[in-house]
């Protein structure tokens, strides 16, 4: 486990119950920093070891800050996986009125029926962490904040109403982040994350990407797009791949994407936690058939038969 932890903090978040999680994480110096960026920043300058930062929710989707600096700033990899279940209350003053209420846009976009239907007249705020938005609360410059309970007691708010959340099974994916290092072994159920750029001007560049992924039996858990920031029409693909980088047909798929690619970085091989059985490979696609095809061809190329 590494030493000295950034996350987006305040205390509080979120993202630190995930990172309460981790194996080990207890031992480790847990530094919050104030937004998702800047705890990466932490990890590119050498102030920390890693980062936990979150990567996108069951209903809202990817966090557009966290995949933006994974592809344009200087690489880093993913480690580590946290799946967290997340239930919210609305916190503030039992007796003053709701005009403003503060949080993460992911937190309020989770509660947009609730604060719809029982706060239609309050204008919302975004903060930078759920508990940042506690804090606003507490210093008198928000009504009421979206958080977890845990934020709301620390600072004292009144909790107006519990599991605010409009679906309750909504869950959050962590990721450990940290500078460049080889994965650790496969666990057995893993996932490798990439962010691919095709050839724009090319017809059938992303069916070549999904090609070089199916033909070597590597199934996709994910694939979204963001811009490049170049201009418009220019996109990064994020692709979540079931497997771990060093098995036989993710390295094949990988070597694949390289030649058919104008780029490919790679997220990390990490262990799944979504609590998802692993999906075996297909016929004729485990490690021991390539490493049978492999000695096959040199025998070939060898001795001709
Ligand atoms: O703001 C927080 O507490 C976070 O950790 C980010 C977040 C926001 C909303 C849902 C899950 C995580």
């Amino acid at each position: 486990m590494p030493s000295v932890i950034a996350y987006l903090g305040p205390q509080g978040t979120f993202t630190e119950a995930a990172l309460l999680r981790l194996p080990g994480a207890d031992e480790a110096e847990r530094r919050p920093m104030r937004s998702v960026p800047e705890a990466m920043d932490e990890v590119r300058s050498g102030a920390c070891d890693a980062a936990l930062v979150p990567i996108e929710n069951s209903i809202e989707g990817s966090v557009p800050v966290t995949l933006d600096s994974l592809v344009r700033d200087s690489p880093l990899v993913i480690t580590a996986e946290v799946v967290l279940p997340v239930s919210f209350v609305l916190a503030g003053r039992a007796d003053g009125a709701v005009a403003t209420i503060a949080s993460h846009p992911h937190a309020l976009a989770q509660c947009r029926e609730f604060l719809r239907s029982k706060h239609s007249g309050a204008s919302t705020v975004d903060a930078l962490s759920t508990a940042a938005a506690a804090e606003l609360v507490a210093g008198g410059r928000a009504d009421a904040c979206v958080c977890a309970r845990l934020a709301a007691e620390r600072h004292g708010l009144d909790i107006l109403a519990d599991d605010i959340g409009d679906n309750p099974g909504a869950v959050t994916r962590f990721g450990l982040v940290s500078r460049p290092v080889a994965a650790v072994a496969p666990s057995g159920n893993d996932v490798t994350s990439l962010a691919v750029y095709i050839a724009h001007d090319e017809v059938g560049a992303l069916l070549r990407v999904l090609t070089e992924l199916e033909v070597r039996g590597v199934n996709l858990t994910r694939i979204e797009s963001r811009p490049t920031g170049e201009r418009l029409g220019r996109y990064a693909f994020f692709l979540d791949c079931t497997g771990h980088i060093a098995d036989a047909r993710m390295g094949e798929a990988l070597m694949g994407l390289r030649r058919v690619c104008a780029e490919v970085r790679y997220l990390g091989s990490y262990p799944r936690d979504t609590g998802e059985a692993p999906i075996p490979a297909p016929p004729g696609l485990s490690d021991g058939d390539f490493d049978d095809a492999s000695q096959w061809l040199e025998r070939l190329r060898a001795n001709g038969s």
